[in-house]
C-alpha cells in the first residue's frame, strides 16, 4: 500500500507539488491522471526516494522513502520515462543482469524471464540486442525489467506510450496479473481508454494537488458527467493534456 499525505515539492521557484494526498491500495491498479506539468512524474520520483520532498508524509508499505530509500526501493518496480537500456546486451542478457542486481538466483531469473517475456508477448526480441529497437520494443524491455523481481509495488510512468494494439493488450494482461497477485500498481497516463480498461481507482492531480480520487464510475457520478474524459476535464478545470 502507498500512502501520501499533503506532499509538497519545489524546484527553485516552480512549485511541482502543492499538497498531494491519496492512498493506493493493494490488489488495485490506480491511475494517476493529470495535465502536462501537473506533477505526476515528480510524485513518482518522490515515492521511490529519487527526490526529497519539502513537506508531507509518504509511506510505501509503512516505509518512508525519504528516510530509508533502499528499503522502500526493494519493494518497488519503477518504470520511468528514461528506459536506460544497454544497446550491446540482448534482452535476455539485460534482464539477467537486472535480476542479479536484485539478488535473484540464476534459475529463478531464467524462469521469470520466460514468464515476463511471454506475458508481454516479446518472444521475437528476447535474443536480440536492443540497439535499433523501436519505441514499443524498448518500453516492453523496460517493463519486463520492472516486473522481473516481482515487486509488491509498481510505479509505471506512461507505460502505454508507443505501444501497438497487440502490445497494449499485453500490457493490460500484465496489469490484470499484477492485480490478481495483490500488487499495488500506480500508473501515470494520459490515455483515458487505458484508465477505463485497466484501472480500479483514479487519482486526479492538477497544479500539483490532488483534486479527486475514486473509481472511474464515482468520478463520473460526482461530476454528473457520463464520460470519464469529460469528468476529468471538469475536475481539472482545463482540457489540456488528455488523449482519447
Ligand atoms: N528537475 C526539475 N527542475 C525544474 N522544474 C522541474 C523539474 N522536474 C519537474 N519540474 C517542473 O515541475 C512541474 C511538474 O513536472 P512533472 O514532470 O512532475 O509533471 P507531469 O505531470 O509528469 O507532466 P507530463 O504529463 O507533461 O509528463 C512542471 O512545471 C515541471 O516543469
Amino acid at each position: 500500500m502507498i500512502e501520501v499525505h499533503d506532499v509538497t515539492k519545489h524546484f527553485g521557484k516552480v512549485q511541482a507539488l502543492a499538497g498531494a494526498s491519496f492512498t493506493a491500495r493493494d490488489g488495485q491498479v490506480t491511475a494517476l491522471l493529470g495535465p502536462n506539468g501537473a506533477g505526476k512524474t515528480t510524485l513518482l520520483r518522490l515515492l521511490v526516494g529519487l527526490l526529497g520532498r519539502d513537506r508531507g508524509t509518504i509511506l510505501i508499505d509503512g516505509i518512508d522513502p525519504g528516510i530509508d530509500p533502499l528499503a522502500a526501493r526493494r519493494s518497488i518496480g519503477f518504470l520511468t520515462d528514461q528506459f536506460g537500456l544497454y544497446e550491446r546486451m540482448s534482452t535476455r542478457e539485460y534482464l539477467r543482469y537486472f535480476g542479479e542486481l536484485n539478488g535473484m538466483e540464476r534459475r529463478a531469473i531464467d524462469t521469470r524471464i520466460d514468464e515476463v517475456t511471454a506475458l508481454l508477448a516479446m518472444d521475437d526480441i528476447v535474443e536480440r540486442r536492443s540497439k535499433g529497437f523501436s519505441q514499443g520494443q524498448r518500453i516492453k524491455v523496460a517493463l519486463a525489467r520492472t516486473l522481473l523481481h516481482r515487486p509488491r509495488n509498481l510505479l509505471l510512468d506512461e507505460p502505454s506510450r508507443g505501444l501497438d494494439v497487440m502490445s497494449t493488450r499485453a500490457l493490460r494482461r500484465a496489469l490484470a496479473a499484477l492485480r490478481a497477485d495483490g500488487c499495488c500498481v500506480i500508473m501515470a497516463t494520459h490515455v483515458m481508454q487505458e484508465v477505463t480498461n485497466s484501472c480500479d481507482d483514479v487519482i486526479v492531480i492538477a497544479r500539483g494537488a490532488t483534486v479527486a480520487q475514486g473509481t472511474p464510475q464515482s468520478l463520473c457520478e460526482r461530476t454528473g458527467i457520463a464520460s470519464l474524459e469529460d469528468a476529468f476535464v471538469k475536475l481539472v478545470g482545463t482540457d489540456e493534456g488528455i488523449s482519447a
